[in-house]
């Protein structure tokens, strides 16, 4: 299908992901030749998820992590949603797990360690992801981990303490209070997940798994799951601490941030760390003015008002490539 909105701008190429009402695709953003990936939404089949794209938007827009895929432009159409996102060549973690069959508790350690930080990070601005499952992790070119969709979390207003009633998110992820529907509380649906991931990652396998819906649910509320001889007790110990029936039992995200099993061989606690979301990098702006014959000045102050339109775009892929050690161009790509 041809979308004449990213005309010009990008070079629109195969279908890398699909999800319940979008689609991404890989794309080259013309004036840098970075890649990209464009999520493609169609108003008609969003219908009454429309709030839930506008607080994706929201959210994106004040979120800036090492470990959380970047929005770098928002184009919206009579029609359509386009986001373009970061574009993480790696693919999915779940694909990396399948095919290492499981990862050791040291490389499970490195990526959980950036799960973590990306979950703390979310929560301090009163954010759930309430979606965290392995196809929501993918990796970059460095094999750096980024959370992804974040088309159902939530900023309930007043932070976290109102509950949220939408039961949401897929089902082998689905803490017990979201399978039974109950009030809950953001936060902890996320552990509860952080916890299904772990077990993936250190055991090539779900804790709870079954074709049929109803014995899944059954599974996830009992809260048995198989630990396997292979998994070190320490490992057992954390998942267990992650995988408490009720929410109130449950580890919450700032005692994982020092948990031993995290820091193990590492200094310090888990850094909530966010790289300066919309720092000011002076190369790139006047990389920028020189090919908009304009002033630095003047170009900083169109860019720092963060419109996420196709400058907004240029600007941070342009200080992608910086970051990446490669030489800054743009073209017009004629
Ligand atoms: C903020 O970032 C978001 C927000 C959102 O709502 C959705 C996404 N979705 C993405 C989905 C996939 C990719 C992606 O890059 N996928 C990808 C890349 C490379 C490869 C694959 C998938 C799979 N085969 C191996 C190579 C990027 C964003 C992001």
């Amino acid at each position: 299908m041809r979308y004449s909105a990213l005309k010009g701008f990008y070079d629109v190429e195969r279908t890398i992901g699909c999800g319940g009402f979008a689609k991404v695709k890989l794309a080259t953003h013309i004036a840098t030749g970075e890649k990209v990936a464009i999520k493609i939404m169609e108003k008609s089949v969003l219908k009454d998820d429309l709030p839930r794209v506008k607080l994706e938007l929201k959210a994106l827009k004040t979120l800036s992590h090492s470990h959380i895929c970047k929005l770098y432009q928002v184009i919206e159409t009579d029609t359509h949603f386009f986001l373009i996102v970061e574009y993480c060549s790696g693919g999915e973690l779940f694909d990396h797990i399948v095919e290492k069959n499981r990862l050791t508790e040291t490389e499970s350690r490195i990526f959980f360690r950036q799960i973590v930080s990306a979950v703390a990070y979310l929560h301090s601005f009163g954010y759930a992801h309430r979606d965290l499952k392995p196809e929501n992790v993918l990796l970059d070119y460095a094999q750096n981990l980024k959370l992804i969709d974040f088309g159902l979390c939530a900023r309930p207003d007043g932070g976290m303490t109102s509950p949220l009633f939408t039961s949401c998110g897929s089902p082998t992820y689905a803490a017990p209070e979201l399978v039974l529907g109950k009030q809950y509380l953001g936060p902890e649906v996320d552990v509860w997940a952080m916890g299904v991931l772990l077990y993936a990652l250190l055991a090539g396998f779900l804790p709870f798994d079954d074709q049929n819906i109803d014995s899944l649910y059954k599974k996830i509320l009992s809260g048995k799951y198989e630990e396997p001889a292979f998994m070190s007790s320490s490992s057992k110990k954390l998942i267990r601490q992650m995988l408490q029936v009720d929410p109130k039992n449950r580890i919450t995200v700032n005692e994982l941030l020092s948990h031993h099993w995290l820091t193990l061989g590492i200094l310090d606690p888990v850094k909530i760390k966010s790289d300066d979301p919309h720092s000011q990098d002076n190369d790139v702006i006047s990389l920028m003015s020189q090919y908009h014959g304009t002033t630095d000045d003047d170009m900083w102050k169109h860019l720092k008002r963060w419109r996420y339109d196709y400058d907004t775009a240029t600007y941070f892929l342009l200080l992608a490539r910086k970051n990446r050690g490669l030489p800054l161009k743009i073209s017009t790509g004629a």
